[in-house]
């Protein structure tokens, strides 16, 4: 095999008590990305549609990730990649996670598989840190391993699959404004106050207990946020709003999508989730700023090929 298309999924970091551990994998919004061997040694980018994107390996996290792997395997050839972008930089689903992994995802493919998943991981996690100046996995575990992650620790690196309760949805809504991942990580404080830290852990522990019994009421009551939410909410109009409307319309929960703008919220049953969108859009079509909303299933595979 000399060539692969491959689907890379968009995914939601956090899940709101888990800044930097929790995560998970979206089904119906990801990028395309075909990666090929070529004779002549390194990586390179050929094609990049659908937004504007550096072209040199060095600047983009596709390039980054794979050249880590390229070091790594040293192969007597080289790759290019295409990358289809779908995925909104800066748009807080994950677009810089989904580029990264569908690289070294598709070289592994045609290499014949030496890496395993966390090695994969290891690998993007390289490329994120280009986009987000440190290395963290919350987006880049779902989309390799599919469903719920907690990445337990990135140095070593360990990546938990979580399980995937059924008939739960998540409805996003993209406001069209663009939050840096640096940008939203930089205004955070250093330092919380214990009482804080104790609220959060303990929300952590009981999500994770709820995806293992399928509690529904548990996990609705564990999705908050007392750490981050309370300074990013600020850079994303409207949070509060939609936050309301999500929760008094049957949501679950909702909170901010990794660093935003996009928002979150997780949903039992597609009916509720259809519902939640409508009462979402209804609160962004007051106002002037362009958006998108789509209801999405928890997808459990992850990264998957096309052809
Ligand atoms: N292949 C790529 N795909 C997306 N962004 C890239 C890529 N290569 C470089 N970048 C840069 O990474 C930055 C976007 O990454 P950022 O982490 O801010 O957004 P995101 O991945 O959508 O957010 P989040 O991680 O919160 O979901 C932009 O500055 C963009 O130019
Ligand atoms: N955990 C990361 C996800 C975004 O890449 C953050 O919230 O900054």
């Amino acid at each position: 095999m000399n060539e692969i298309k491959i689907f890379s999924p968009a995914t939601v970091a956090n899940v709101s008590c888990g800044f930097d551990v929790l995560g998970f994998c979206l089904d119906t919004i990801g990028d395309e990305m075909i990666i090929r061997k070529t004779n002549k040694k390194g990586i390179h980018i050929t094609k990049i549609e659908g937004y504007d994107l550096p072209f040199e390996a060095e600047k983009n996290v596709a390039g980054v990730s794979a050249l880590a792997m390229l070091e790594d395997a040293n192969p007597d050839f080289g790759f290019e990649l295409e990358i289809y972008k779908n995925i909104k930089p800066g748009s807080g689903v994950g677009s810089s996670s989904a580029s990264a992994v569908g690289s070294v995802f598709g070289m592994n493919e045609l290499l014949g598989k030496p890496y395993n998943k966390t090695q994969l991981t290891n690998f993007a996690m390289k490329g994120e840190a280009l986009a987000s100046q440190c290395e963290h996995a919350d987006n880049i575990a779902p989309a390799i391993f599919g469903g719920f992650t907690l990445v337990k620790s990135v140095a070593p690196l360990e990546v938990l699959q979580l399980p995937t309760p059924k008939d739960l949805f998540a409805v996003i809504i993209h406001p069209q404004i663009e939050i840096k991942t640096s940008e939203s990580r930089a205004i955070l404080p250093k330092q919380i106050a214990l009482q804080d830290a104790i609220t959060q852990w303990s929300n952590v522990g009981s999500l994770v207990h709820a995806l293992h019994t399928n509690d529904y009421e548990l996990l609705s009551r564990s999705l908050t946020d007392v750490v981050v939410e309370p300074h990013r909410s600020q850079l994303i109009p409207h949070f509060k709003d939609v936050r309301k409307a999500a929760l008094e319309n049957g949501a679950l929960g909702c909170g901010i999508s990794g660093s935003g703008p996009s928002i979150f919220s997780l949903c039992y049953g597609n009916s509720t989730a259809q519902k939640v969108a409508q009462a979402i859009k209804n609160v962004y079509s007051k106002t002037e700023i362009p958006f998108e909303v789509y209801v999405s299933e928890i997808n459990t595979k992850g990264i998957k090929i096309i052809e």
